[in-house]
């Protein structure tokens, strides 16, 4: 998908919401545990509940990597799910020496040997040039570098000063020399709150993942504020908030109440900020 495509799919749904798929098998609905892939079923149920109020899904793997070969092949059927015109992400914070990272890059972006082929890949930045470009010898895929997480640690290594720049601030900079903003987006935690001026400033263009709204308690028009750009530029994620926003029956329902409330949040800043125009048939 490229950057117009996914403005276009914001604009269509007035939303730039990113649904995180950390399904776990101690946290979704008991009556799911009767099936035979319980987590590839509340997957489904949680997608046929949002599809049409989120622009993104966002598996972490490590939700799916933990339960082994089963796992892996809920990953793999859960990607074969989300509707082609949604983007998305494998969460894998990869990054290695250059002939490992072409490997990971195989596995989440070529199909025929790994039976996913997802639209982006998480990748840590920490190894440098060569632990990245693998990922971008595949056309219309998408790196999402790690800039300023959202955990509290980030202060440990991302606000560091090097030469007068703190460390985030560097990786912004230094990886625009591989990849423009048709192939590269950058991970800033909902909880950063005004720091998103500071990114702005070094990535006006960029696309951000944005995760930490929700269960992480990150504020939506704190990082609209600082953080939209004129293609939007912003995917918000949240994960626990919209998947586990219920626990019985209704499970899906109320994920969907959750996505909505999200999705109209959404619709009223991209049209007070004039990036998708009112209409009057509100759902
Ligand atoms: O790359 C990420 O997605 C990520 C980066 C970051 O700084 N903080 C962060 O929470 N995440 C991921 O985003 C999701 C947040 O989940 P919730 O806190 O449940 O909404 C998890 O999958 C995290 O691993």
């Amino acid at each position: 998908m490229t950057k117009q495509q996914l403005f276009e799919q914001i604009q269509k749904k007035r939303s730039f919401l990113c649904v995180g798929l950390d399904s776990t098998l101690d946290k979704i609905p008991k009556h799911l545990l009767k099936y035979e892939n319980p987590i590839l079923e509340f997957n489904k149920q949680i997608i046929d509940a949002t599809k049409d109020l989120c622009v993104a899904y966002k598996p972490n793997t490590a939700f799916y990597e933990c339960y082994g070969k089963k796992g892996w092949e809920t990953l793999i059927e859960t990607w074969k799910y989300i509707p082609e015109d949604i983007f998305s992400i494998a969460d894998a914070k990869r990054g290695d020496i250059g002939n490992t990272s072409s490997m990971y890059a195989e596995t989440f972006f070529n199909q025929q040997s790994s039976e996913m082929s997802f639209d982006s890949v998480t990748v840590a930045p920490y190894m440098g040039s060569d632990s990245v470009t693998p990922f971008l010898r595949f056309a219309n895929k998408w790196v999402i570098l790690l800039a300023l997480t959202s955990n509290a640690g980030h202060a440990d290594f991302q606000l560091q000063e090097i030469g007068g720049e703190k460390l985030f601030e560097k990786v912004l900079k230094t990886s625009q020399q591989w990849a423009t903003d048709e192939q590269m987006m950058y991970v800033v935690g909902a909880t950063r709150g005004a720091a998103f001026a500071d990114v702005r400033k070094l990535a006006p263009n960029h696309f951000l993942l944005v995760p930490g709204v929700g269960a992480q308690g990150g504020d939506l028009h704190e990082v609209c504020k600082y953080g939209l750009n004129a293609q939007c530029g912003l995917l918000i994620n949240s994960s626990r908030g919209i998947i586990y926003a219920g626990n019985g029956e209704d499970f899906a329902e109320k994920a969907r109440e959750e996505a909505l409330k999200l999705q109209r949040e959404m619709e009223q800043i991209l049209v007070s900020y004039k990036l998708t125009t009112d209409r009057q048939d509100k759902h």
